[in-house]
This record gives C-alpha cells, structure tokens and sequence, in this order.
C-alpha cells in the first residue's frame, strides 16, 4: 500500500515519515521542490505516477503574522492547493486526511469546541485554513479533516524551542497568560493521522468528516512556557522567571483566539483513539532536545 504525505519537510510530516507504518506500507514524502502542491499540473502528474491508497496533507503557510502581509501567498497554500488536492483525490476516489487548525475559531466561546461548533476566522492564516477546510469538505466525501492546535517537536520552528532559546539569552521571559488551548506533539497527532489514513484506506466506511486532534489538558501560553522552562531546568537548563502579561501587551499583526481549546471526544467515539496530557508529550519533546531528567 502506497500512502503519499505532503508537507513531508515540516515538523509533523516528519513525524510522519519516522512513524512505525506497518509491513506493506510504503510512504512516499516528497518535498516542495519535487511536488509543488499549488502546481495543479504537478498534483495530477504526481497521481498519475503512483496509485495511492491514501493521502496525507500536511503542507501549509503556517507562518501566522507573515501572513497578515502575505495574503495571496497564505491562500494559495492553504486554501488553493487544498482545493486541488481534495479535486484530484476525489477523482481517483482516494481518502483524504486534511490537518487544519484551531485558529479557525474566534475565541469568543468558552470551554472546549466541538467540530461542528460555527467557525469565525479572526486572521489571515485561519480564513485561509477555514477556506481549504471548505474546499476539502465540498469536493471530497471520503475526507477527514483533523484540527490540531499549538503544534510542538524537536523539529523547526516551534513555541518549545522558541521558549527554550529565550530562556537561554534573557534573565526573564514574559509571555500572555490570557490565551487557552491545547499544546500537541507533532509525534502524537502523526500517529493519528497515520491511523485514520490507514483505516480509510483499507475500509471505504471508515468514519469522515471533521475532527479534533490535540493532546489532553489545556493551559495558557504562559503556563505553557512556566512548564517548558522548568521542563528543562529538570535537565540542567538555566531556570529563568516566566512573567504573565496580557496580549494588548504583547501587540502582534494576527490576532490569535483567546480560547482555541478543542474536544476530542468525536474523534475518540469514531476512531477509539485518545490522548495522552499534554504536559507527558512535552517530557518527550524535552528528552529527545535536551537529554533525560536528571537527578541529583
Ligand atoms: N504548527 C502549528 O502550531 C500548527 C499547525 N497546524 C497545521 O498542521 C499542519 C502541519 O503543520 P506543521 O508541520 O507545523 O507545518 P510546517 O510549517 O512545519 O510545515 C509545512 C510544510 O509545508 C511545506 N510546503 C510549503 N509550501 C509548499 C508547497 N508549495 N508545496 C509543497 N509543500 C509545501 C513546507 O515545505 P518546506 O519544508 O520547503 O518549508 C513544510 O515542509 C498544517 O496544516 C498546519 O496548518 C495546525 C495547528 C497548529
Ligand atoms: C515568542 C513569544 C510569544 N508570545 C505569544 C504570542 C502568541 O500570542 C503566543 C504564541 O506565539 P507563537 O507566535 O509562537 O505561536 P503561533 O504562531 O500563534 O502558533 C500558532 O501556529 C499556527 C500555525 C497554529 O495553527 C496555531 O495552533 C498555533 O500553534 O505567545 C509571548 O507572549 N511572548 C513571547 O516571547
């Protein structure tokens, strides 16, 4: 069985590709210079050559502040190169598992959103996510789209290692404390992806339509940034104060949701999968950066 990841480079598609896929399964990740997945040419050439049993779609302008700037290139690859992936997928009856994101909402609601819950962009990147989501939902029935939040690895850039880079150069970090959501390992959403992807591929009633993948728990950025820092004092980082502000006090070219904290529970009564809290994720992502715990 063939499976094609697109976005292979980025910090989940490479999680993807170190994932234990089972015998049999071949996964093809070609970057951005072998398949530009906003080159409709390119898409239909690249199925073409391979039949695929599922495809993973990964690629995206994540880049959420440059995007406020970079409009027409944000929705190209968002909204655009989604649009031609769920066309092409759909016309060779292919799965297509679509990873979005929780900025698609605004914020406003309180507690945990649910899948269905009515989407209000409120910048560039999640109007281009919301878009791509649209796209993905009209041209392909056999779809999944998996909403993820606050993405995190060893790999690229990311608030782990941003915070981790901070707390190296500055006596104190000062970070909002007014922004909810749920923190996710990369490693943890691509083993949900690759079960979906697996399931549809192999069972043409496989549950569709749009899910929540993030890991268990909630926090702020600020505690989130309090448990990365202390995280790596844990395994002899400089231990720096993690001082909570407001966002007006952190202005920034995006807005970003106040509250973006997402239920799984959809995703666990379709596909059985539940995960682990956020802050066991974040002991991995610290192991594999820094090193294990050490004890005194
Ligand atoms: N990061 C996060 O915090 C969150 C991410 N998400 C979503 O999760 C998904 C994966 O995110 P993440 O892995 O963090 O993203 P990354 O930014 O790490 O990776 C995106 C990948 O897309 C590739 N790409 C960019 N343009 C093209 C193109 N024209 N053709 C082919 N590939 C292209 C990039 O290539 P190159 O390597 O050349 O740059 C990169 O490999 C995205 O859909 C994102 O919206 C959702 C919520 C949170
Ligand atoms: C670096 C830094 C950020 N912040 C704030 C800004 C912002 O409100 C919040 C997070 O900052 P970042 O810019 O790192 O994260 P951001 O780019 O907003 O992360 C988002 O990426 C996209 C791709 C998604 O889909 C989202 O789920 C989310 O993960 O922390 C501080 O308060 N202090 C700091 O020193």
């Amino acid at each position: 069985m063939d499976i094609l990841i697109l976005g292979g480079a980025g910090q989940v598609g490479t999680e993807l590709q170190a994932f234990s896929w089972p015998e049999g399964v071949r996964v093809h990740a070609p970057d951005r210079r072998s398949l530009d997945v906003t080159d409709e040419a390119a898409i239909a050439a690249a199925f073409d050559a391979r039949a695929y049993a599922a495809v993973i779609n990964t690629a995206a302008y994540t880049a959420v502040d440059k995007a406020e700037s970079e409009v027409a290139t944000a929705w190209r690859l968002n909204a655009l190169a989604s649009a031609l992936l769920a066309a092409e997928t759909k016309r060779r009856a292919i799965p297509l598992v679509h990873v979005s994101t929780d900025y698609v909402f605004d914020g406003a609601g309180d507690g945990f959103y649910a899948p269905d819950a009515p989407v209000n962009p409120q910048s560039v990147y999640g109007a281009s996510k919301a878009a791509g989501e649209m796209a993905v939902r009209s041209a392909n029935p056999r779809h999944a789209i998996v909403r993820t939040a606050w993405v995190v690895s060893p790999h690229r850039g990311n608030f782990v290692k941003t915070m981790l880079r901070l707390a190296g150069e500055r006596e104190k970090l000062t970070v909002v404390d007014d922004q909810y959501g749920c923190p996710t390992s990369a490693a943890d959403l691509a083993a949900t992806l690759a079960a979906i992807a697996l399931r549809m591929a192999g069972d043409e009633r496989a549950p569709t339509g749009t899910f929540h993948c993030v890991n268990d728990g909630a926090t702020t950025w600020c505690d989130f940034a309090r448990a990365i820092v202390a995280g790596a004092a844990r395994r002899g980082g400089r231990s720096v104060a993690v001082e909570g502000i407001p966002t007006a006090a952190y202005p920034t070219p995006a807005k970003r949701p106040a509250n973006s904290r997402l239920s799984t529970q959809s995703l666990s009564d379709a596909y059985g999968l539940a995960p682990r809290p956020w802050e066991a994720a974040l002991d991995d992502i610290l192991d594999r950066l820094i090193g294990p715990v050490r004890s005194n």
